[in-house]
């Protein structure tokens, strides 16, 4: 669907913010994307929208490449950023005038999004508070039908109500040929959604693996045993807690955030 092929980006010629990254996004799937404050997250869904072009390597969407800047490109990709500087105007108009630019846009479903959200298509983009705004921005890019779509912090701004909606809403919208890119801090906002994890580090993905397949290999427990392979540990206030590698057939339900903070902290130890 999307390929990222031995990508590097840095905005000097000194510092590379992206090193030499490949990915494969896979239809039909929610991939999270998470990472440290500056690690690049922005930087990697600004260069899959085909909004900034690899210094190395190549991006693809469908073959496309995106140094292209082919309309068949922009129009399947669909990027939710920062949504502070909305143009001024009605939010139907904005629906509208800019649905233009996709093919598969829905007006009916722009709507009914925004019905969702209680947000009154009649109001002007300036009126509306920062969650509100987005709200209007999120109700446009999931009627927008893209084939890809990527979203960074979509969940900022939003009140505790509406971030249930969203992921309600983004839930129903997958379909088997869309791909959601997801990069958050609030981990635990769509750690429920997510299919597939991607940690950046360092400008490096450190880790590219489906959430089964993290279930499968690795465990969360807090009693060791001998020949357990401590990959993490953390203190709490109830006791340790541990990520093992998982020796057993059993799966368990990650804890996402602990997953996270393991990876970038990782120190393998073996229990004698
Ligand atoms: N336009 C720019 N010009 C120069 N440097 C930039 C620019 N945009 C980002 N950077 C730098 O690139 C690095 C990665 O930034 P990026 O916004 O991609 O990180 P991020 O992981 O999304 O961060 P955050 O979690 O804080 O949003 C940072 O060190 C940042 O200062």
């Amino acid at each position: 669907m999307l390929t990222v092929n031995s990508v590097s980006y840095g905005y000097t010629k000194k510092r590379k913010i992206i090193k030499n990254i490949s990915l494969n996004l896979q239809p039909g799937t929610i991939y999270g994307l998470l990472g440290l404050n500056g690690e690049g997250k922005t930087t990697l869904i600004k260069l899959m929208e085909g909004l900034l072009l690899p210094k190395e390597g190549d991006i693809k969407f469908r073959g496309i490449n995106s140094k292209e800047r082919s309309g068949k490109y922009f129009d399947q990709v669909f990027y939710l950023g920062d949504t502070t500087n909305l143009p001024y105007l009605y939010v139907h108009d904005f629906g509208r005038m800019y649905g233009n630019f996709y093919s598969n846009f829905n007006y009916t479903e722009f709507e009914n999004y925004l019905q969702e959200f209680q947000i009154d298509p009649n109001s002007h983009l300036s009126s509306l508070s920062l969650g509100q705004g987005k709200k209007v921005h999120l109700a446009f890019g999931l009627a927008c039908n893209t084939a890809v779509l990527l979203m960074d912090e979509p969940t900022n701004g939003l009140d505790i109500p509406s971030k249930t909606i969203f992921r309600r809403l983004l839930a129903n919208s997958l379909t088997p040929e869309k791909t959601v890119v997801i990069a958050s801090h609030q981990i635990r906002d769509i750690d429920q959604l997510l299919d597939h994890l991607l940690i950046l580090h360092h400008g490096e993905l450190i880790l590219d693996k489906s959430l089964s397949d993290i279930n499968d290999q690795y465990a969360i427990t807090s009693e060791i045993t001998p020949g357990d392979e401590i990959i993490f540990q953390t203190e709490e206030v109830i006791g340790n807690k541990y990520l093992i590698v998982n020796r057993t057939e059993a799966t368990s339900n990650m804890d996402i955030e602990f997953l996270f903070n393991a990876f970038i902290n990782t120190s393998k130890t073996t229990v004698k």
